[in-house]
């Protein structure tokens, strides 16, 4: 049996963000893919990502945190995601700065002025094309050689790309909302130029320090809100003078504040969550072998 059958677990989002929370830190045992794609069904959860928590594997840390894609893949980043464990974890806790620890690396959260606003430290971004990685060498990830569309006039071409603890693709355009990125964006995530895919991003420069943006999600597809691809956006555009390092991101579902520090490379990510519903998965929904496709109710119906 699953160890989210009949689990309370949190429904949030961050900027439209899906986001379900379960803390498993007195149950640590790992989830299959197959498990959070049946919790991600119509009859579980729906969300763009299930975050888990673990108890600390690192002495300082507050928490382990998995981070599962609605196709059951793990991610190393989710910026939004932080923010809504790290605000369980303040109100848990009476704590005002927390330290997580994701497959991605250390995560800083700090509790912000005002209510249900917060700031994640998203950690330095990686530029080289091994770390994103891309399957061939790029010298310069500013802009990459990779287009689509017919060859003398593509629909999108040189994207930045970064890894953000995550790999993500960044298209310069002039209207983000002019593109069908919900056929233009799994073609893209699966390039063979990105052996472990890529969040795709549409981002146009909408002021001196503001950017908009949408992104197609690796493993979730379109979101609200990718805070991870807001800080690849963000960094992008400073390394290539279109920005500033401190800027407003408007994203489908909202702002978010990104700040490039530069005394230690690190991307402040800041913006709200929202607390929307508790929950507790139903078992009969684990019932069945979560370990192969089918799921009573799951994902194959997905
Ligand atoms: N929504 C997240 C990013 C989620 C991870 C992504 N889909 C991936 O697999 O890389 C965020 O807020 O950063």
């Amino acid at each position: 049996m699953s160890a989210l059958a009949d689990h309370p677990y949190v429904k949030m989002n961050g900027l439209g963000n899906e986001i379900v929370v379960v803390d498993l830190r007195d149950r640590p045992e790992k989830l299959t893919a197959a498990e959070a794609r049946a919790a991600a069904s119509p009859e579980g959860a729906p969300f763009d990502q299930l975050m888990v928590l673990y108890p600390a594997r690192t002495p300082g840390t507050d928490a382990f945190v998995r981070i599962y894609n609605t196709d059951g893949s793990e991610a190393g980043a989710c910026g939004n995601g932080m923010r809504c464990v790290a605000d369980i974890v303040f109100a848990d806790t009476g704590k005002t700065a927390l330290t997580f620890e994701t497959r991605a690396g250390i995560i800083n959260a700090w509790k912000g002025e005002e209510p249900l606003v917060s700031t994640v430290d998203m950690g330095a971004p990686k530029f080289g094309w091994r770390d994103i990685p891309l399957a061939e060498e790029f010298r310069d990830t500013r802009a990459i050689e990779l287009q689509i569309g017919p060859i003398d006039a593509p629909i999108l071409h040189s994207p930045s790309v970064a890894s953000m603890g995550n790999p993500h693709a960044v298209f310069w355009v002039d209207d983000p909302w002019a593109y069908d990125l919900g056929k233009i964006g799994p073609l893209l995530e699966n390039h063979p130029i990105f052996p472990d895919r890529a969040n795709i991003t549409l981002a146009a420069v909408t002021g001196p320090d503001h950017l908009t943006m949408r992104t197609w999600e690796r493993g979730a597809g379109l979101t609200k809100a990718c805070g991870s691809a807001a800080c690849a956006t963000a960094v992008s555009a400073a390394r290539t003078g279109r920005t500033g390092r401190r800027v407003r991101v408007t994203l489908p579902g909202g702002d978010l504040i990104i700040d490039w520090r530069e005394r230690d490379d690190h991307v402040l990510m800041t913006g709200p969550v929202e607390y929307e519903w508790h929950g507790r998965f139903d078992p009969a929904l684990f019932a069945k072998d979560v370990t192969g496709a089918a799921t009573a109710g799951g994902a194959a119906g997905r």
